[in-house]
């Protein structure tokens, strides 16, 4: 029998992620040292291989099947646009990828005036602004700290991810506009899905259950 990799998203989801798998009974007792510098672990019983990934890799990874499963949060598919299957909201990592800003901004982002707009995901931008909205915006790219950008003239707005919204408010800035609410998902590889159906779908029904649970 072969192994089924699992590609998991390091960082803030990584956590939560392993409750989900430990709730659908699919354990890893190694992956849980915080400490270990080791990047695949192997459940030998159950022949499940897991690895972390850098978020914004997990998607790649299943797309090309060298992991079978992955999971992801919503910001990172849409802005990837993998061809994969996302099969699954594990209800985890929630939050809304809004258009934010200082709130005289709010004007100008009504009015459809030329605007720049900062942010780590200019796919999801540029999808917002040019296809829902039908308005011209100069998209910025940025790697982290995009509440930055409106404070010190780089951008009017930002696209980000809001969740207390604490960073929004401590910076002075507001959001704007909703543009879509995000958690973490489960994403499957297209041939996997058809080679491994028996074995995916009894790893999909163990995170259902484990996702009930959480309720
Ligand atoms: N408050 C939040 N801020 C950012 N991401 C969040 C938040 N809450 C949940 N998430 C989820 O966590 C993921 C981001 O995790 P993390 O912050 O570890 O990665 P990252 O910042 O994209 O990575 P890197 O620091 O390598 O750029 C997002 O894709 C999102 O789905
Ligand atoms: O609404 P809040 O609860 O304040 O959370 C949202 C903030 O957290 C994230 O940043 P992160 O800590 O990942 O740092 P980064 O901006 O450098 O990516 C996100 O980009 C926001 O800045």
């Amino acid at each position: 029998m072969r192994y089924i990799t699992f590609a998991l998203a390091k960082g803030r989801l990584a956590k939560k992620a392993m409750e989900m798998l430990e709730l659908a009974g699919i354990t890893c007792e190694e992956m849980k040292d915080e400490t270990s510098r080791k990047l695949i672990f192997v459940n030998e019983e159950l022949k499940l291989k897991f690895f972390l990934a850098k978020a914004s890799d997990v998607p790649t990874y299943v797309e090309y099947g060298a992991a079978d499963i992955g999971v992801v949060g919503k910001d990172t598919i849409l802005e990837e646009g993998r061809n994969l299957y996302e099969v699954m909201d594990l209800g985890i990592g929630k939050c809304r990828m809004c258009v934010a800003g200082p709130a005289s901004a709010r004007e100008r982002l009504k009015h459809h005036e030329l605007i720049r707009v900062a942010s780590k995901y200019p796919v999801i931008a540029k999808d917002y602004f040019y296809n829902k909205k039908h308005q011209t915006v100069e998209i910025i790219k940025l790697n982290g700290s995009v509440e930055l950008a409106p404070i010190v003239g780089l951008s009017e707005v930002i696209v980000d991810i809001v969740e207390t919204g604490t960073t929004l408010k401590e910076n002075g800035l507001e959001v704007l506009e909703e543009i879509c609410p995000l958690s973490a998902r489960v994403v499957v590889n297209q041939v996997s899905m058809k080679m491994e159906n028996e074995r995916i779908n009894k790893i999909l029904a163990g995170f259902k259950t484990a996702v009930e649970k959480r309720k």
